[in-house]
């Protein structure tokens, strides 16, 4: 059986890789002319904890393939998968430009008979747009059939993801589809759930709507706690272990970010609208989420007034540990705060720095070690939790800072050490440990 995939981003990338590695002969195709010359020479475009290693061995083996001519893509392909991406247009849903010309270069291109399968998260009807607009363009009398087989993987644990995933979501009606798709499949050994397309379609963006509402609930409950003197985190595990509710997705912090929720949050409230539908609750979970993003800056200028001339550092760039990307990642909207501020920033991150440095130049100091950024700052903010971040003893932030003021959005430490290590720690949803007053210390705003 040969397979092509359409879009060698995260989702397509780890899809064609994972299949070769189970025994498929895979083709991974792109655009990107420089990203396809990129992984042709063995190295993976996109920072995903495993998938080189399974790259360059399935390469050597001759099952993994990279291309930038569509035909050689998909002339032979007996199953597509389009994973191009569905960004976010400025009414908030979601953009087809690129699922809709990987549409029609399929039908421009295939010879014989092709399923298409649809991994990118689309909103319910766009499969059958797209088989209308392959039917409409195919240059050979051909039977194109589609499916909808939404991707639940996420970034950092991808390889993972796609090898023990709790489920794989089939969406088609025709049986010889199903039938194809189950046998492909078989050999990860998860459990297939068959619905119709528009439910398949629905069923990612409810996924990820219900996900983005648990943690803007527990974000919310925990801006409730820091007034009443509750512990979210308390609160998260005596609420998870009922069952019924679970532990997962209930980390308080500084807001969801990253590639999907966000975007496709918006764009399931747009398609409710498309409808007439008033989506409150998942309205309120968007509201909810942008007000937690800027939560950290707000405590400092609560403790400081203006942070003008301070110097800041700011711990983790990432929307989350593990991965490189910075899609809606917190650091962006903290970093443009800080810098309409005229604080002196000091980034931080493991592998991510490169992205940013990217959007902001030079108006920003770039750290090869999260010592240097923290020496003689008036503020560490603590955005993203990698474990090298984590493992940061308050006794380093008393000995590099000027002060040790530290504003932690993913509540790394003990609030009890905090104490006894006499430094100031500003979590999210505990109580605000204070140590020494600074001159401009509000606490009293602060209640
Ligand atoms: N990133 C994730 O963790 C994740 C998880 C599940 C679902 N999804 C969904 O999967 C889709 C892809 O997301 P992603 O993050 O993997 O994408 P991405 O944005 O990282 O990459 C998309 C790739 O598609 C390529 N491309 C664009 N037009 C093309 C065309 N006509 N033909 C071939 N290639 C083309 C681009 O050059 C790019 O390399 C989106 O709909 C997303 O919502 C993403
Ligand atoms: O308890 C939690 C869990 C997550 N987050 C934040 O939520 C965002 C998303 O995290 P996560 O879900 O781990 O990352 P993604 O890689 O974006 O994966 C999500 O989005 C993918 C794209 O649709 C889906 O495939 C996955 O199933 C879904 O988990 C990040 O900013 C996290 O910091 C929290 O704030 N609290």
């Amino acid at each position: 059986m040969n397979i092509s995939i359409a879009g060698t981003g995260y989702v397509g990338l780890v899809t064609g890789v994972c299949l070769a590695e189970v025994g498929y002969k895979v083709t991974c195709f792109d655009i990107d002319e420089n990203k396809v010359q990129l992984m042709k020479d063995g190295f993976s475009p996109i920072y995903e904890p495993g998938l080189s290693e399974l790259m360059k061995k399935n390469s050597k083996q001759n099952r993994l393939f990279f291309t930038h001519e569509p035909q050689e893509a998909y002339k032979d392909a007996d199953i597509i998968f389009i994973a191009v991406g569905t960004p976010e247009q400025k009414d908030g849903s979601a953009n087809l430009q690129y699922v809709e010309s990987v549409a029609k270069a399929i039908a421009e291109n295939v010879v014989k008979d092709t399923i298409v399968v649809t991994k990118s998260t689309v909103p319910v009807g766009t499969n059958d747009k797209l088989k209308d607009i392959i039917e409409k363009h195919k240059k050979h009398d051909v039977k194109i059939r589609v499916a909808s087989n939404p991707e639940f993987l996420r970034e950092g644990t991808a390889i993972y993801d796609t090898f023990n995933g709790d489920r794989i979501v089939i969406g088609a009606e025709d049986p010889y589809v199903i039938e194809t798709l189950e046998k492909l499949y078989a050999p990860l050994n998860i459990p297939i759930i068959s619905t119709n397309i528009r439910s398949a379609e629905m069923i990612k963006y409810a996924a990820n709507a219900f996900l983005a509402t648990k943690i803007s609930f527990i974000n919310e409950i925990a801006n409730i706690c820091e007034k009443v003197g509750a512990d979210v985190g308390d609160v998260a595990n005596g609420i998870g272990s009922d069952q019924r509710i679970g532990h997962q997705f209930l980390r308080a912090g500084i807001g969801y970010g990253g590639s999907c929720f966000p975007k496709d949050t918006k764009a399931l409230a747009q398609l409710a609208n498309h409808i007439n539908y008033d989506f409150h609750l998942l309205k309120s979970v968007i509201e909810v989420n942008n007000d937690q993003r800027v939560l950290l800056y707000e405590k400092a200028k609560k403790l400081y007034g203006s942070l003008k001339g301070k110097k800041v550092a700011v711990l983790g760039l990432a929307f989350k540990p593990n991965t490189d990307d910075i899609r809606e990642a917190a650091s962006l909207l903290l970093i443009d705060a800080l810098k309409q501020e005229e604080a002196q920033i000091a980034v931080y991150d493991p592998i991510a720095t490169r992205h940013i440095q990217h959007i902001y130049g030079d108006t920003l100091n770039y750290m090869e070690v999260p010592e240097d950024a923290l020496a003689q700052a008036d503020i560490a903010f603590i955005v993203t939790e990698w474990e090298e971040i984590k493992e940061i003893p308050f006794s380093t932030y008393k000995q590099l800072m000027k002060e040790p003021v530290i504003l932690d959005g993913r509540n790394c430490h003990d609030i009890e050490e905090a104490k006894k290590e006499e430094v100031t720690y500003l979590s999210i949803g505990r109580e605000p440990v204070y140590y020494k007053a600074i001159e401009s210390y509000n606490v009293e705003n602060d209640s």
